[in-house]
C-alpha cells in the first residue's frame, strides 16, 4: 500500500518559530583513526518541523509528551482540503460531511508549503471549528500550518478547545502532494520525560480496499 511521508527535513537551516533557537545537527565523533564510527547530536526546539504537541504546552498540568496514550497517533483519518480559507478555517469552510464519524481530521492550508521560508500569515483554526470536530467525536486535528492559533495569538483559544476534549495536535505536516480523503495515519511522539511537545515521523499510508 501507497505511503505518503507528510514530514518536513530536520536540518539546521529549517525555518523555526520566530524566537526559537536554530537546529543543530552535530558530528561529535568521526570514523577513523582507529574510530570505527561517526557519532552525532541533534539540538532542537520541540515544536521544529512536523511535531506533536503535548497538553503541557498549552496546560501546566498536562501530560508530557512521554506520558500520552499512542492511540491518537494511529490509525484512520481523514484529510480536508481547507486552501481556500483566509486568515483562519472557519466554520463555512469545512465539509462536514467529509469529516461526519471521522477520529482524526488533518488540513491541508497551503498550496506549496513553506519549506524555506518562515510564513508568519498561516491560516490557523478558528476554535468553534475545534468545538465542533471535539462534539463530533474528533480525537486529533492535523495541520501543516505551524500552529491551530495565529502566530500572535496570547490567548491560544484553538489550543483550549483541543485541551476541553483532551484531543491531541499535529502541527507543520506537509500535504502538498496528498489528495483529500481517508488514510491510516501513523506519527508516533519521541518518548521525552517533561517535554510539552516532540518531533514525529507522520506518515499516511492508502487503506487496505
Ligand atoms: N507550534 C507551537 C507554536 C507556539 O505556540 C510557540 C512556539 C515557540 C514559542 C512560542 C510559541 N507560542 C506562543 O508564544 C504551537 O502552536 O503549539
Ligand atoms: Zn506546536
Ligand atoms: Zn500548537
Amino acid at each position: 500500500m501507497r505511503i505518503w511521508d507528510i514530514s518536513q527535513v530536520v536540518r539546521p537551516d529549517m525555518p523555526v518559530w520566530p524566537g526559537e533557537p536554530p537546529v543543530r545537527v552535530m558530528r561529535n565523533v568521526e570514523i577513523g583513526d582507529g574510530c570505527p564510527v561517526n557519532v552525532g547530536e541533534i539540538d532542537a526546539p520541540l515544536h521544529a518541523g512536523t511535531h506533536a504537541d503535548a497538553p503541557l504546552h498549552y496546560a501546566p498540568d498536562g501530560a508530557a509528551s512521554a506520558d500520552c496514550d499512542l492511540a491518537p497517533y494511529i490509525g484512520r483519518c481523514v484529510l480536508v482540503d481547507v486552501r481556500h480559507a483566509a486568515a483562519r478555517v472557519e466554520m463555512g469552510d469545512v465539509d462536514w460531511d467529509a469529516v461526519a464519524g471521522a477520529e482524526r481530521v488533518i488540513f491541508r492550508t497551503y498550496d506549496r508549503f513553506p519549506a524555506e521560508v518562515w510564513d508568519s500569515d498561516f491560516t490557523a483554526i478558528a476554535p468553534d471549528v475545534v468545538a465542533r470536530l471535539r462534539e463530533g467525536g474528533v480525537r486529533l486535528v492535523g495541520t501543516d500550518a505551524p500552529s491551530l492559533d495565529p502566530e500572535t495569538s496570547k490567548t491560544m483559544d484553538a489550543h483550549h478547545e483541543i485541551l476541553a476534549g483532551d484531543m491531541r495536535i499535529l502541527e507543520g505536516l506537509v500535504l502538498d502532494d496528498v489528495p483529500p480523503g481517508e488514510y491510516e495515519l501513523i506519527a508516533l511522539p519521541l518518548k521525552i520525560a517533561a517535554a510539552d511537545a516532540s518531533p514525529v515521523r507522520a506518515i499516511l499510508r492508502e487503506l487496505a480496499k
